[in-house]
């Protein structure tokens, strides 16, 4: 059985550090320890860790981009273990803020008390404080532990332009917290509402502004530029009561830049609770904030005008789904091999691949029903290598086998087929994943298990693939309503009856038709592929133009 090291927990010894410490009435409680177990206790490992702490009192954006969430990531991927009391909960998402419920002044009380006097904290960060009542709340309970910085962002109106603190805290602010404040974090307009409405609209106005609210007692003020209009160049301003420190940086094309604000003031207290003085923390602070939003421009996430952050992305985990082979526009001309058919017409199948992709074709897929598994790996490499050449992704009927075994670029599978979220916990997010869907229900588990698209059909009868149920373009259409994937047609496509396939009014999700002997049952695959592009193009231009 594994034994825990236990040591003695002793009163906290803070190391000093410049600038005052929070004046405190009892000592601390306690280190965060983190027990360690045998295999850790070697001569060179501490038996006992004391973890860098931060408070953080503000409000929960339910969105997840901002306040509490973002705070609790930044401090996480800074190595700093992050409590958390909550001030008030929003209803928020990408597009703003649709309610505030406030939390009671007597519930604040309690989650200070009962963080600070057992974790205890290095540094207090505070968000959004919604009242004048709040902040006499944090402040009274401050003076009851050892604290030794406090960060506040002085939060008034979310990014969206939504009001998340009146005016009505401005006094209380002013009066109780900014003159036990270490670093003042406000942008532009938040510095512009503490001087009561002065103008804070340029560089020179930004240091009057520092200078002014260094005045009201923070013993530094940064303020963050990045409202200067008309300049690529954002300059932040940090001023200590004598000199002033500027913070160069380039603007980011994104909108991902929801709780920015709120993390850079968590990693400036992170890098503080840390043991950096307050200029090194600031600096590294930035620094985390720009590559963050630099490594969360792409993200898609939620439909609004701000986007979140990437606050863990040094663990990588969003960079790799990006690498996916799949983008629903290659759905649009989908060639299915049949190697019957080529033969019949004298080519290999790989041969074939090469003509139908000159011809326009978006996807391949290499079905095979009844060839020994050497010779359809065989096929299917061959045919991956010109598909590769081309850019053009390549999946393989039914056999994951196969797939993994030539690196192809993913499967289709059938009802019948090992279920979608088995294939995906075997492939991996960037593989790509189709399924055959006749009904809705199909459609819904193929999205709820991973797929990436749906192929459903017949459209219409085939003599390619027997007893196949028809499902007309009707059931076509029910399976492209029942879920959010993109949709591929198939069964019976020819060249006389893709108009009706995607005649318009078209489900967004219907993508393309999938073809057989419409490609390769032909003596010229390439011409067969560019007569079946060109009567898409058609029908695409068509519904584009009735849409209008
Ligand atoms: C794009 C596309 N859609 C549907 C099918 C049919 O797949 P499945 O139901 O697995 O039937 P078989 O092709 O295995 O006979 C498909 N192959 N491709
Ligand atoms: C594989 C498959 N799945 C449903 S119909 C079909 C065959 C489509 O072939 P064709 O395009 O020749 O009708």
């Amino acid at each position: 059985m594994a034994m825990l090291a236990v040591q003695k927990l002793r009163p906290v010894r803070h190391p000093p550090v410049q600038g005052p410490f929070q004046k405190s009435t009892r000592p601390n409680a306690q280190f965060v320890r983190m027990a360690a177990s045998e295999s850790a206790t070697s001569d060179t490992m501490p038996i006992s860790v004391k973890v860098p702490r931060v408070l953080t009192v503000a409000g929960s954006d339910s969105g997840g981009g901002a306040g509490i969430q973002a705070d609790m990531k930044t401090c996480a991927a800074l190595g700093v273990f992050c409590t958390t009391a909550i001030t008030a909960l929003t209803a928020q998402n990408t597009i703003g803020v649709q309610g505030i419920y406030p939390v009671p002044a007597k519930f604040l009380e309690k989650q200070l008390k009962s963080v600070l006097s057992d974790i205890g904290a290095d540094v207090v960060k505070t968000g959004m404080l919604p009242s004048a009542e709040c902040i006499e709340t944090l402040c009274s309970v401050l003076d009851l532990f050892p604290i030794r910085a406090v960060v506040v962002d002085p939060v008034m109106v979310a990014t969206s332009g939504d009001e998340l603190a009146g005016a009505g805290i401005l006094d209380a602010l002013g009066k109780k917290l900014l003159p036990r404040t270490d670093i003042l974090t406000p942008n532009m307009p938040e510095a512009s509402q503490l001087l009561g409405g002065a103008s804070v609209t340029n560089f020179e106005e930004m240091k009057k502004a520092a200078v002014e609210i260094h005045k009201m007692g923070p013993r530094y003020v940064l303020i963050k530029g990045g409202h200067l209009s008309g300049s690529d160049d954002m300059v932040d301003i940090l001023y200590d009561g004598s000199e002033m420190h500027e913070y160069h940086g380039s603007r980011v094309e994104t909108r991902n830049t929801h709780g920015t604000g709120c993390s850079l003031a968590s990693a400036i207290a992170a890098e503080l609770a840390k043991g950096s003085q307050m200029r090194q923390a600031v600096q590294a602070a930035k620094e985390y904030v720009k590559e963050t939003i630099q490594r969360s421009s792409k993200l898609t996430i939620g439909g609004g005008s701000q986007g979140p952050l990437n606050h863990l992305h040094r663990l990588n985990h969003w960079e790799r789904l990006g690498q996916s082979h799949f983008k629903p526009e290659s759905l649009l001309l989908y060639a299915v091999t049949d190697s019957s058919m080529n033969e019949r017409w004298g080519r290999s199948t790989s041969e074939a691949v090469k003509e139908v992709i000159e011809g326009g074709a978006t996807i391949v897929q290499i079905r095979e029903k009844e060839a020994e598994s050497g010779d359809f790996l065989q096929e299917a490499e061959a045919s991956l290598k010109v598909a590769r050449e081309y850019g053009i992704p390549l999946v393989i009927n039914d056999r994951l086998d196969i797939a993994l075994a030539c690196d192809a670029d993913g499967v289709h599978l059938g009802q019948s087929d090992l279920p979608v979220s088995r294939a995906r916990a075997i492939l991996g997010p960037n593989k790509i994943i189709g399924v055959s869907c006749k009904t809705p229900e199909q459609a819904q588990r193929a999205w709820e298990e991973g797929a990436d698209y749906i192929g459903s059909g017949g459209v219409y009868p085939t003599n390619t693939k027997q007893n196949n149920k028809t499902i007309g373009v009707e059931g076509l259409r029910k399976v492209c309503e029942s879920s959010p994937l993109p949709v591929v047609a198939i069964g019976g496509i020819k060249d006389h009856n893709v108009q009706e396939v995607m005649a318009s009014p078209r489900p967004k999700q219907l993508r393309g038709v999938a073809v057989v002997s419409g490609l390769f049952n032909q003596p010229d695959v390439a011409v067969a592929a560019k007569h079946f592009r060109a009567i898409l193009a058609e029908a695409l231009d068509e519904s584009y133009s009735r849409a209008f």
